[in-house]
């Protein structure tokens, strides 16, 4: 069982309060371990660090966990998995402004963002299973957010400015109309990259290896990551779609559907050849494939493998860029167009990070 944050569990206690913020940080994996260097950074000075955990360890101070080897040191020492001790830390740590931040891909944790922000803390999250997941979450989350922070920028593009720049619109009055583009960034990397000269599998592997994936790189074959991301964008924009509303093309072979995450990891060649064909299909038309998301004005859905001519702007992407066209009433003879680096572990603590610093 995943060990996740039991609030009922937190003793009031009595500690003088001090202005600053003190966070706790769940997850120091990829994403979570960029942020441990950042955090030893000037820009994070003022920022106390008083939890840490990954799936099995914690180490709690708070004061200030001011060790530069924690992510390390987690794999083999620290307290076994208390969810408590976690918020007791920063409850102990009389900050004025207490922060979550949540860099897992665990459910059960994104489950516990609504609940959180009603106990009063902040949460800072790269993870997207809440906001991305059901529509009861996503509305528990509304309800709760006015009370404290959501920081969710890396959740979109690994922190571009899609969300702030939705809200900005909506604030104005504007209203998103459609939207279209290339929301993963290791989808990004493979079909920008694959020319068929080497196989799928091998370039699937370089993308793990540099942080691109999700931990288990069928949630973004799937298109369920990217079908995620839609489903923030566009409930962000006020269209309140659920999952089911979501068109979702996979690229992962039936029958490594239901493999552990260790045997798909041992059987990716089995994605080579359905790739391949497809790949000169398109090729001996003039086009390139990519994994494009779309949201038309009547909120149909669909995220799939899109054959494109060479001309299309999708056609034209590098590295693991995202693109994000966004039409809306006022942006309208041509879309507002957000494109960059969608994935990598600098680029998204970088956006947890601003989220942190901004609140307050
Ligand atoms: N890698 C990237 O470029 C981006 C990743 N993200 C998101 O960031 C999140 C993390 O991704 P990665 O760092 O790549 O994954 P990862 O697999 O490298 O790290 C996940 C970490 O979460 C920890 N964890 C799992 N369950 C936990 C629990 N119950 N309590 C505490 N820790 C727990 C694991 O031990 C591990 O340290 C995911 O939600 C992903 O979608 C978002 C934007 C970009
Ligand atoms: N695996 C994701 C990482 C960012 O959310 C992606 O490829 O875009």
């Amino acid at each position: 069982m995943s060990a996740v944050l039991a609030s009922e569990a937190v003793v009031p206690v009595a500690v003088p309060q001090v202005d600053g913020t003190a966070i706790v940080l769940l997850g120091t994996g990829v994403v979570g371990g960029a942020l441990l260097k950042l955090l030893n950074t000037p820009a994070a000075s003022a920022l106390r660090l008083v939890g840490v955990a990954n799936s099995r360890r914690q180490q709690t101070d708070p004061e200030h966990l001011a060790d530069r080897g924690l992510r390390e040191k987690l794999k083999t020492h620290g307290e076994p998995r208390d969810d408590a001790s976690l918020l007791d830390a920063l409850e102990r740590s009389g900050a004025s402004i207490k922060v979550i931040i949540d860099a897992t891909a665990n459910n059960a944790l994104a489950a516990r963002h609504a609940e959180w922000l009603e106990q009063g803390y902040h949460v800072v999250t790269a993870n997207k299973a809440l906001a991305g997941g059901a529509l009861a979450g996503w509305r528990a989350l509304q309800a709760a957010r006015e009370k404290r922070t959501y920081g969710d920028a890396a959740t979109v593009g690994a922190g571009l400015p899609v969300l702030s720049t939705l809200r900005r619109l909506r604030q104005c009055g504007d209203a998103l109309l459609t939207l279209e583009g290339v929301f993963s960034g290791s989808l990004s990397y493979l079909f920008n990259q694959y020319d068929g000269s080497q196989p799928f599998s091998v370039l699937l592997a370089e993308a793990r290896k540099l942080g691109y994936t999700e931990p288990d790189p069928r949630s973004d074959l799937s298109g369920e990551d990217v079908a995620r991301k839609l489903l923030i964008i566009a409930r962000n924009a006020g269209f309140a779609l659920g999952t089911d509303e979501v068109e979702v093309e996979s690229l992962v072979p039936e029958a490594l559907r239901g493999v552990d995450t260790e045997t798909f990891l041992a059987r990716l060649e089995e994605l080579d050849e359905p790739l391949a064909r497809r790949h000169a299909e398109a090729k001996a038309r003039g086009g390139v494939l990519r994994f494009l998301a779309r949201l038309n004005q009547r909120g149909k859905a669909r995220v799939g493998l899109v054959e494109v001519p060479a001309t299309h702007p999708a056609a034209r992407l590098y590295g693991t860029d995202n693109q994000f066209a966004l039409t809306t009433t006022r942006y309208h003879s041509q879309p507002l167009v957000i494109q960059g680096p969608g994935a990598g572990p600098e680029v998204t603590a970088q956006a947890l990070l601003g989220d942190v610093l901004a609140i307050g």
